[in-house]
């Protein structure tokens, strides 16, 4: 019987899955839970790629011996010292004393600041190469996807990227390994949301490191969450292309607050002219209810964002005031934008819309809609304005 863990001959998975855990990173929920993915290299030279969540560590362990017996590790190659994969580190460099510690300067720095960890180490460059005796490793600095020390592992003869947290998304690995082995439908929005949320403000960077991996024939993506992309690599590669060029599809995300629903009254006119005018892609989210984790990710995935807020102790709504400095932090670009208030004595909702818009340095599509207390047909025709505005720049 063939050994599943055996992804490429001589690679093998040993990889975690965590079910238990409510939030990763304390922020984000983990409905399919969320996979640690670690790897072996067996040849003349043995290699392990990245580490596990601390939790997992006696378990991770044991699949290590499963695969390895008593037979030491020669280099430990880490790719990305967030904790969830390098929390583990402690734990082998003790029951392997003599693992060399491969990564860049800044990782170096960084294992003596987590792990207290400060000899033994094989420091490497972009572009340096390791060779395992049949099988060779390079390096590639891949900085800011999504820490500065991150970098990503390419074995030559088998054209394995191992990618760090690029091209990973949340979802547990649930039997099957590779994408060949499994059906892949669950991970594409956990995919969504897990660059949305985590890499999502360093565009930028994963642009960068595309360029860099577009020389390289990649027929594996070893990431260390989730699936190892065998099958879907294209597909992979250009859901972070597209997103990290802020590229969104055809579609609309409205997103609201509303406590007592004249807002979400405008919201819901607003939606169902979008519909008249033939977007098909709506979504409306009221900001109180649906988790922000969604939300990002859906504003993320469409072109079209509209925000509504009431007006409360002369600002945003504060859930409103929370989603935006979140797309601030994100750095957000190329939205077709437009936004939408309500007030009952002095207005500030729409002012502080304007200010956000111009601080995001976005051009606005159609006129704000400013309401007092309740819908009259006057604001419901400007909120159909405001609609088709949007709904004209989207199909153009
Ligand atoms: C706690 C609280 C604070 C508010 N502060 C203001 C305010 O500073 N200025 C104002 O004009 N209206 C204020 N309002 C009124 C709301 O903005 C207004 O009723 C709005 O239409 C509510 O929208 P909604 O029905 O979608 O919740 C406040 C309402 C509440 C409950």
């Amino acid at each position: 019987m063939s050994n599943i863990t055996e992804i490429r001959p001589n690679i093998f998975y040993v990889g975690v899955n965590d079910r238990t855990k409510h939030l990763f990173e304390g922020l984000w929920p983990l409905p399919l839970g969320v996979s640690y993915n670690s790897y072996i290299i067996k040849d003349e030279k043995i290699a392990l790629i990245d580490t596990v969540d601390f939790c997992y560590t006696e378990l991770y362990l044991s699949k290590i011996r499963a695969i390895l017996g008593n037979h030491p590790i020669d280099y430990l190659i880490v790719n990305h010292m967030e904790p969830d994969h390098s929390a583990s580190i402690r734990a082998i460099r003790e029951y392997y004393p003599q693992v060399k510690i491969v990564g860049n300067s800044k990782t170096i720095g960084m294992i003596e600041g987590f792990y207290g960890i400060c000899d033994n180490f094989c420091e490497i460059k972009d572009g340096d190469t390791l060779s395992l005796g049949n099988k060779n490793l390079k390096f590639y600095m891949t900085p800011m996807v999504h820490w500065p020390e991150t970098m990503m592992t390419y074995c030559v003869e088998d054209k394995t990227l191992f990618s760090g947290d690029a091209f990973g998304c949340f979802g547990t690995i649930d039997g099957g390994i590779i994408d060949t082995e499994m059906n892949t439908e669950r991970y594409w929005n956990e995919m969504y949301r897990y660059y949305s949320n985590i890499v999502g403000k360093y565009g930028n960077p994963v642009q960068t490191a595309l360029k860099k991996l577009r020389g390289i024939d990649i027929g594996m993506i070893c990431t260390t969450h989730g699936p190892v992309w065998q099958k879907e690599i294209d597909k992979v590669i250009s859901i972070y292309d597209r997103l990290s060029r802020y590229e969104g599809e055809n579609g609309v995300v409205i997103v609201y607050g509303s406590m007592y629903g004249n807002t979400e009254r405008m919201a819901e006119i607003i939606a169902h002219e979008l519909a008249l005018k033939g977007i098909k892609n709506i979504i409306l989210h009221n900001v109180s209810k649906s988790d922000m984790s969604y939300i990002l990710s859906d504003v993320f995935k469409y072109k079209g964002l509209i925000i509504g807020s009431p007006t409360y102790t002369n600002e945003l709504f504060p859930n409103i005031e929370s989603f935006i400095s979140k797309i601030e932090t994100r750095d957000l670009k190329n939205r077709v934008f437009g936004y939408f208030g309500s007030y009952t004595w002095a207005g500030a909702a729409v002012k502080r819309l304007t200010a956000f818009a111009d601080r995001m340095k976005w051009e606005v599509t159609g006129a704000p809609v400013e309401m007092k207390q309740g819908i009259t047909p006057d604001k419901e025709n400007e909120c159909r304005a405001l609609a088709d505005a949007i709904a004209m720049k989207l199909n153009l």
